[in-house]
């Protein structure tokens, strides 16, 4: 047989029906589910007196409603009907739920890997563009539509077109403090936001290689907001050592066994991609969007765009409106800008790793008496585990708020949102207009660049920031 990209060999292995030009059936081997986009699901199923063809491969949490401070106490109307039909729609379909009461409870994208849910091999699926997350474990992982939703409980299968491959190969040893989320906005920021339209993306090269997994997860994570279909990452032994002696990972010989069938799923040598993107990590320096969409973004060293940088018309214009609604001034440089807020947070950087690097930077330093800081850890396992080793005491000694995991202010959906006007350093991966709030202003930013903003007030080059710690 040919060499095969991880994507054929996933596509292969899980295809139900094929007819030449049209969508295939394909089979789910993980269905995730939380309260926003699942309950016309359920409902849909009622209305069609059916059952959830497999709730053993469906797991449901909550995560975008949650408040993250007194969480019991649901204030928001819609929040509450939402948390509380899933509650519903899980007893009723024997769906297993980390409600607000398991110590496993946490922002999707956060608990599938953690629990050892995520396996290489598997099709994945969620109602949630950020699925592409577990992609990172060379599984083929995906955002649904509700009504998809509805169709993988009833049947565990749904109807796909195949998408082109792309290679974006990453090459180089990145500079201390540059992270894997520098490398994917730097990557959305050269490419634009329809880069990956069309595409599955495998990232591969030996930047990738010497990642951690928790770093891929963030580069997979943010494959969406380059426009593609999902992001990849074929599995070695680093993926083999996170899975192992997680909760519902293969245990003993079934886990050597797994390993051994893992191991062949990754890209063959020589397999032919539709499109590559070569990335030399060396250049890359730490990132802050300056806009309302991803790919507007610049290196710390950098000054804020005018609309004349930019060759076409429509670029012009998104740049001024962009620049409008974020209230900057072309020509400033971005480390004189001043931000209010700083979150770290969300499905791209909640992790322990991410906790970790956050409070590298922030220990023995005080919250900048002008910026309110908050750490929403990823899950109720990550928060623990942070606790265990100190890191909440460094957070809350510096000024930051600790909190409950969830969503939180990666998007206004919870009561932690920023205020009209105003800026924020955040971790998350969405800038659009009105994301963390009506008028809110985000710039994304990696956990150790927040941790800076936060201390300083400003944006800042982390790398500065510890060498002065260091002399
Ligand atoms: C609410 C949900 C449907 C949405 C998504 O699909 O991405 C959210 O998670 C987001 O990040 O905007
Ligand atoms: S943390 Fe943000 S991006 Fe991730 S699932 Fe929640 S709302 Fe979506």
């Amino acid at each position: 047989m040919a060499p095969r990209t991880i994507y054929e060999k996933l596509w292969d292995n899980h295809v139900v029906i094929e007819e030449k030009g049209k969508p295939a059936l394909l089979y789910i081997d993980l269905h995730l589910v939380h309260e926003v986009t699942s309950p016309q699901a359920f409902e849909g199923l009622r209305i069609n007196n059916r059952k959830v063809r497999r709730p053993d491969l469906t797991f449901a949490t909550m995560d975008h409603n949650v408040p993250t401070v007194d969480r019991f106490n649901l204030q928001d109307l819609i929040a509450k009907k939402q948390i509380e039909t899933l509650e519903k729609n899980c007893k009723e379909f024997n769906i297993p739920l980390f409600d607000l009461e398991s110590p496993e409870q946490g922002i999707v994208h956060v608990i599938g890997p953690e629990l050892g849910l995520t396996q290489p091999g598997k099709t994945i699926v969620c109602g949630d563009s950020h699925t592409s997350t577990h992609g990172a474990f060379g599984t083929l992982a995906f955002g649904i539509g509700t009504s998809e939703v509805e169709h993988v409980l009833a049947t565990q299968t749904l109807w796909q077109a195949k998408a082109k491959t792309l290679n974006v190969e990453i090459n180089g040893k990145l500079d201390p403090y540059v992270t894997a989320k520098d490398v994917i906005l730097h990557i959305i920021k050269e490419n634009g936001i329809g880069f990956g339209t069309g595409y599955v993306i495998e990232y591969t090269g030996d930047t990738i290689r010497n990642m951690s997994m928790e770093e891929r997860m963030t580069i997979c994570n943010m494959s969406i907001e380059g426009g593609a279909k999902a992001g990849l990452i074929s599995p070695d032994e680093v993926t083999f050592e996170y899975i192992k002696g997680r909760k519902y990972a293969p245990k003993g010989e079934d886990f050597d066994k797994a390993v051994e069938e893992w191991k062949k799923i990754a890209t063959d040598e020589g397999a032919v991609y539709d499109k590559t993107i070569k990335i030399d990590a060396s250049q890359i320096k730490p990132q802050v969007t300056w806009g309302t969409n991803p790919s507007m973004g610049i290196s710390i060293d950098e000054k804020i765009p005018f609309p004349s940088d930019f060759t076409s018309e429509t670029d012009q214009r998104a740049t001024e409106s962009a620049l409008e609604y974020m209230g900057l001034e072309p020509g400033t440089p971005i480390s004189e800008i001043e931000i209010q807020h700083v979150f770290i947070g969300s499905c791209t950087n909640s992790r322990i790793s991410d906790l970790r690097s956050a409070a590298e930077v922030v220990k023995g330093r005080k919250v900048a008496n002008t910026v309110t800081a908050v750490v929403v850890p990823g899950s109720q396992r990550v928060k623990e585990k942070a606790e265990e080793e100190g890191l909440d005491k460094i957070f809350i000694d510096a000024g930051f708020e600790w909190r409950d995991s969830g969503c939180s202010a990666c998007l206004g959906m919870n009561p932690d949102i920023i205020p009209e006007g105003e800026r924020c350093a955040s971790t998350s991966n969405r800038n659009f207009e009105g994301r963390q709030g009506k008028g809110a202003r985000t710039h994304l930013v990696s956990p150790a660049m927040a941790a800076a903003a936060a201390v300083t007030g400003k944006f800042t080059d982390v790398r500065s920031l510890e060498k002065e710690a260091v002399s």
